[in-house]
């Protein structure tokens, strides 16, 4: 079965790379030029040569033939994109690939494409994996998320290769929060970190931020269960201790006190935001979400932050 990426940044170059090792990919990229006579994408993903089977194309029309079609833009992208083709992705498997919570709404990408792209199927793709690591074929294990189970199994058989192992869930509302919490628990370690408060504090804020993923997944009426695979404890322990992590270094840099380059795409600093809110409107405490929108924010500084943190009322684990 022929499948698309739609979306040629890091991770939508790294899948349609290891996708095209096991079958036919068509890219396609809104700046498609350079890919296809470079065969490579040198600004996203240097070094990594694109196989034979990998078609780029700047054509969406042509990339939405497969009856599959991976998004791979960031979060909050998605609804524009999905509005402005909607005609040509309809009747589709559509498999979100982005990390975060829509702003205004509170919603993650399954959500989304449900209400933008109704005669579609949606699924999501998310877990713990490295651009970079996806693209050179290390391995790679990651969860896919489909309300319909016969239609999950299907999806993961086709997007399983030798290198990149898939679970399956029908959980798809606990597969979109642990992929997108984590980026927000990673940018407060990040910060820990960069602030020179050590490694027990970033264990610390690492489980406790864990413990916030399983309240708002639980408010959501999703599994708390989901948040301890790959989308969630999976994914967190990689993006809170890597410096890999784009969301990690933001949380560094805001640490050091240094500034950060705002072209790259962190999906942290909009999500921690969109929570914040969503946890203020529905009475939820979600404290380390709070203090990174505030640190995002510039409303507080580390410092305060941990302050704010640690004066907590005493509680049960
Ligand atoms: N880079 C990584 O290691 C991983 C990234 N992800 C997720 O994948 C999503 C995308 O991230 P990256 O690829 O790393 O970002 P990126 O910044 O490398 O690339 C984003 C791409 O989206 C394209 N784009 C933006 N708006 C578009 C639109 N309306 N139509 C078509 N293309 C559009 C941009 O041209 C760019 O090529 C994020 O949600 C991220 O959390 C997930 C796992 C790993
Ligand atoms: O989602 C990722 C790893 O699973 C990539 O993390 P960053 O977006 O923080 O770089």
């Amino acid at each position: 079965m022929s499948i698309s990426v739609l979306g040629a940044g890091a991770f939508g170059t790294a899948l349609a790379i290891s996708l095209a090792n096991k079958g036919p990919v068509t890219l396609w990229a809104r700046e498609a030029g350079d890919m296809q006579t470079s065969r490579q994408n040198a600004a996203r993903l240097p070094d990594c040569r694109f196989p034979p089977s990998l078609k780029v194309t700047g054509d969406l029309q042509e990339a939405a033939q497969a009856p599959i079609l991976l998004i791979a833009v960031p979060m909050q992208k998605l609804r524009d994109m999905l509005r402005e083709h909607a005609a040509l992705l309809t009747g589709k498997q559509l498999v979100a690939c982005c990390k975060g919570m829509e702003i205004g709404t509170g919603l993650g990408p399954v959500s989304i494409i449900a209400q933008e792209v109704p005669q579609a199927t949606a699924a999501i793709l998310t877990g713990p994996s490295f651009a970079s690591d996806i693209a050179r074929g290390l391995p790679t294990a990651l969860t896919l998320g489909c309300a319909d189970d016969t239609t999950a199994k299907a999806l993961q058989k086709a997007l399983t290769t030798d290198n990149l192992r898939l679970y399956r869930t029908t959980d798809t509302i606990g597969a979109e929060l642990g992929g997108a919490l984590k980026n927000v628990i990673a940018i407060a370690c990040g910060a820990a970190m960069g602030a020179g408060l050590g490694e027990s504090a970033r264990a610390a804020l690492l489980t406790r931020g864990f413990a916030e993923m399983k309240r708002l997944a639980r408010h959501l009426d999703a599994q708390p269960d989901t948040l301890a695979g790959l989308s969630g404890f999976g994914d967190l322990v990689l993006t809170c201790t890597s410096a890999q992590s784009r969301n990690y270094r933001l949380g560094q840099s805001i640490g050091e006190g240094r500034p950060f380059d705002q072209t790259i795409t962190v999906e942290g600093a909009a999500t921690a935001r969109a929570v914040h809110a969503l946890a203020q409107d529905s009475g939820l405490d979600l404290p380390i979400t709070a203090v990174v929108a505030a640190l995002i924010e510039n409303r507080q500084n580390v410092s305060s932050a941990m302050a704010i943190l640690l004066a907590r009322p005493l509680k049960e684990e």
